[in-house]
């Protein structure tokens, strides 16, 4: 940035965010022309109603949907509408797009003039750039929408590639008021000329104020200053599967959310059919769920939490965690034998009724019997297929028809096939409808729900059968135990989130019990919510959201486009359930293997790569940190290197000045010799002789920390430590809150409190890598509070995070 363009007297700012209010005067009059056309076209459509014809009926339908879903975003309250403004030199072409603007992305052969030394150019075009495309009544361009072709140049140009662009505004506007603007010059060996006269160049950029402003648990979009690295990854086209990987901060989850955007920005009609957005937690969901709306989208993404991804195929969600070494077992892809046999050897437990050991009906006058031995020769065979086990019950019907046959000698007393098909069919009828067959068959071949099959493994003996030669018996015993623990033996209780992709896995291998039909869904009332048109008034706060929530998720299990966040997290397990979401979709996941705290990546890769089949990949890579400024970052790559040898960390953009800070729960630490902070550590009272002490140095320092920062303190301790740590903190208020470790993947605080990173790097083998997430998480104060076990120098600096 040349620093001799800038010219920032109080009137040139003046007059340049006045410029900007009369825009966005002129785009709020025209606005509410569109909503009065919008409320028009409604209002005539319910006269249409009345007139009954199907042609008329079918025409308001679609004149309906199409004035609902306009007026239902003309009338999202927007914090800033109109957020960016591009100046662009001439285009090489002269064409113009549907949009108004120049198609062209270099200039014109003319459009830079070499005068007395000096490179002059005008500006040809001026685009705003806002959440939706806005069209004045003569269809010139008011706003152009952030995820049309011509807003592309607004993330991409760079001052290295700036193409048209001389210079980009981002406005910061709340409400119907401008605040603020702030500039970035691209081709700042012009001199440039707007109107005749000069441009003027304000602020110091936008990216760097967004950057530096404080924290709330909402996560805020990043619309007006995406980056050109991120640009690409939101336009990738949607075909197959996209990767994205990235150290922490580097804006992947942003990038995720802004793409499921651009995707039905491109493609409405495509993704009608819905996009998931996997998180690995609920907190994580409600710190990105308002990201969407605020891009004006909301009615076909659904963003669920692993632990609520089976809510609707098997009515249950979790969000409670297991130990580490349960979890390890549960999110094995050996589970899935173990499941296998379990489902297949639920048949003969007697879940519902008493397994009956004979079978005998009367036929021709006599009685006919099979005995045990026969009843397990037809249960093998019926087995032998690979149905769902509740959809083999018409085949072991069959089966045991023909084996009552055979018995009865009929079949030797017909000659003519066509008369033995016929005498055959009879018996059929007869047996089948006797009342003793039929509850022979419910007993029997009993139709089996994922849940009670899960708590039939709670019993050690019966699931160590089950995994023999797949488990280990330590691995089973350990296994039985925590269901036996959490489910009754009708298979009520809690799940934990691990409990889940079993629960899903059950339900596929089981099949899904008979449902009564639903209600059909009219495709109209699905594409636009038409429940939700009504006036602007109603639209106010939680209602909206609630309904939307209610509308999508409801109805769907698979999925046109599946976005996975922190997608290194998922264990093999929870692949098979995401993917069984996404058969037909093409895909989006981001991730960081150096965050991964699942303990066996490998084993994690093939699951995924056994999901995603032979889609092709195309693959990105996000390089930097927008969230920890590089004072942090230097003490977090530390145990990078100790976690995942040999990765590159990610270049951290910002900095503040201000050193990660060291404390020592129950003792003052010596001189600073050592520290990475120059000020040595600060003794907190307490100590580690038990969780009182502790608990005590962490309210102090937290306290601490919601005095230094405007906005949020997030505390990580060991996940064993987690609901002790919401006691330390209570009262403190809300701008703080106590994590577990990992819980505080994918979140961000203005100041993080790291508790002992000893017990939190012991508490699984991928525990340096859940360290190097929770050193990750603060956009400006990072504090260490160390314990015994984390061997502190003299300046408090555990043994972990020295040099
Ligand atoms: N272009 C941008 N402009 C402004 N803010 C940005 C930009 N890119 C990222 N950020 C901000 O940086 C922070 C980190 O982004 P995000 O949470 O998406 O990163 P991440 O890669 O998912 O991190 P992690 O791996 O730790 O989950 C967020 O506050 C986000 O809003």
């Amino acid at each position: 940035m040349n620093a001799q363009h800038r010219a920032e007297p109080e009137t040139v700012r003046d007059r340049e965010v006045d410029a900007e209010q009369q825009h966005l005067d002129r785009v709020y009059r025209r606005l509410e022309e569109k909503i009065h056309e919008a409320e028009f076209l409604m209002d005539d459509a319910a006269k249409r109603a009345q007139v009954g014809t199907p042609g008329a009926l079918a025409e308001r339908d679609a004149q309906v949907f199409r004035a609902g879903v306009h007026l239902n975003r003309l009338n999202s309250e927007f914090e800033d509408f109109l957020f960016g403004r591009i100046d662009l030199l001439e285009g090489k072409t002269g064409e113009r797009g549907p949009d108004g603007a120049y198609t062209s992305v270099e200039p014109a052969d003319g459009a830079v003039r070499a005068v007395d030394g000096e490179q002059r150019a005008d500006i040809a075009e001026t685009l705003h750039i806002g959440r939706l495309g806005v069209l004045d009544a003569d269809y010139s361009p008011l706003v152009i929408d952030w995820r049309a072709p011509a807003a592309g140049p607004f993330y991409r140009s760079t001052p290295v590639a700036p193409g048209r662009v001389v210079r980009r505004r981002v406005i910061r506007s709340k409400g119907r008021r401008v605040l603020g603007v702030e500039d970035d010059l691209l081709r700042p060996e012009l001199t440039a000329r707007l109107d005749g006269a000069p441009l003027a160049v304000i602020g110091d950029g936008a990216l760097m104020a967004a950057l530096g402003q404080a924290r709330s648990h909402a996560m805020r979009d990043i619309v007006s200053s995406i980056q050109a690295e991120q640009d690409e990854v939101i336009r990738a086209p949607a075909a197959s599967v996209t990767e994205v990987a990235g150290g922490p901060g580097t804006g992947k989850t942003a990038v995720a959310l802004h793409r499921a955007a651009y995707l039905l920005y491109q493609d409405r009609r495509r993704y009608a059919g819905g996009i998931l957005i996997v998180s690995p937690t609920p907190l994580l969901v409600s710190y990105t769920e308002g990201v969407l709306p605020s891009l004006g989208e909301e009615g076909q993404v659904a963003i669920r939490a692993l632990g609520s991804l089976a809510e609707e195929t098997a009515g249950a969600e979790a969000t409670t965690y297991d130990e580490q070494r349960v979890a390890r077992v549960k999110g094995s892809a050996r589970m899935v034998k173990v499941l296998r046999k379990a489902a297949r050897g639920a048949l003969d437990l007697g879940l519902r009724a008493p397994v009956p050991e004979r079978l005998r009906v009367v036929a021709f006058g006599g009685r006919l019997e099979l005995d045990a031995a026969e009843l397990a020769a037809v249960r093998q065979q019926v087995l032998g297929g690979t149905a769902p086990v509740n959809l083999m019950r018409p085949r072991a019907r069959k089966l045991l028809l023909d084996a009552l046959w055979e018995k009865s000698g009929a079949h030797r007393r017909h000659e003519d096939p066509e008369l033995a098909a016929e005498a055959r069919q009879g018996f059929d009828e007869d047996i089948a409808s006797e009342d003793v067959f039929t509850d022979f068959l419910d007993a029997w071949w009993p139709e089996l729900g994922p849940r009670e099959v899960l708590a039939a493994m709670a019993d050690e003996a019966r699931l160590g059968r089950w995994a023999r030669r797949v488990l280990r018996p330590a691995e089973a015993r350990m296994l039985a135990r925590s269901l036996a623990a959490r489910l009754t033996p009708q298979g009520e209780g809690a799940l934990s989130v691990h409990d889940i992709a079993l629960l899903d896995e059950l339900r596929t291998l089981l099949g899904a019990p008979a449902r009564p039909k639903k209600r059909e869904v009219d495709p109209v009332d699905q594409l636009t919510g038409l429940e939700e048109l009504t006036t602007a008034a109603d639209r106010d706060g939680n209602g909206r959201r609630e309904r939307a929530a209610d509308r999508l998720p409801s109805e769907r299990t698979e999925y046109a486009h599946v976005i996975v966040d922190e997608a290194q997290d998922l264990t093999p397990m929870q692949w098979r359930m995401v993917g069984r979401r996404g058969r037909h979709a093409t895909w989006t996941i981001v991730g960081d293997p150096a965050q991964s705290s699942w303990t066996d990546p490998d084993e994690a890769a093939a699951a995924r790569d056994e999901v995603l089949g032979k889609r092709p990949r195309r693959r990105f890579e996000l390089t930097v940190n927008y969230r920890n400024p590089a004072e942090l970052a230097v003490l977090a790559d530390r145990v990078l290197a100790l976690a995942m040898p040999g990765t590159a960390p990610p270049r951290a953009v910002r900095s503040t000045g201000v050193d990660p800070e060291f404390a020592v729960a129950g003792g003052v630490a010596g001189d600073a010799a050592g520290a990475v902070a120059g000020d040595g550590a600060a003794g907190v009272p307490g100590g580690d002789r038990g969780g009182g002490d502790l608990g005590a140095a962490v309210r102090e320092s937290a306290a601490r920390l919601l005095a230094e920062v405007e906005g949020t303190v997030g505390v990580v301790v060991a996940m064993r430590r987690r609901e002790e740590a919401w006691k330390w903190l209570a009262g403190l208020g809300e701008r703080v809150v106590a994590l577990g470790s990992l819980e505080a993947k994918g979140l961000e605080y203005d100041a993080a409190l790291v508790v002992s990173p000893a017990e939190i790097a012991d508490e699984s083998p991928a525990g340096l890598r859940v360290l190097y997430v929770a050193l990750t998480r603060a956009t400006q104060r990072l504090l260490v509070l160390s314990a015994e076990a984390d061997l502190p120098d003299e300046a408090g600096v555990p043994d972990l995070l020295r040099d």
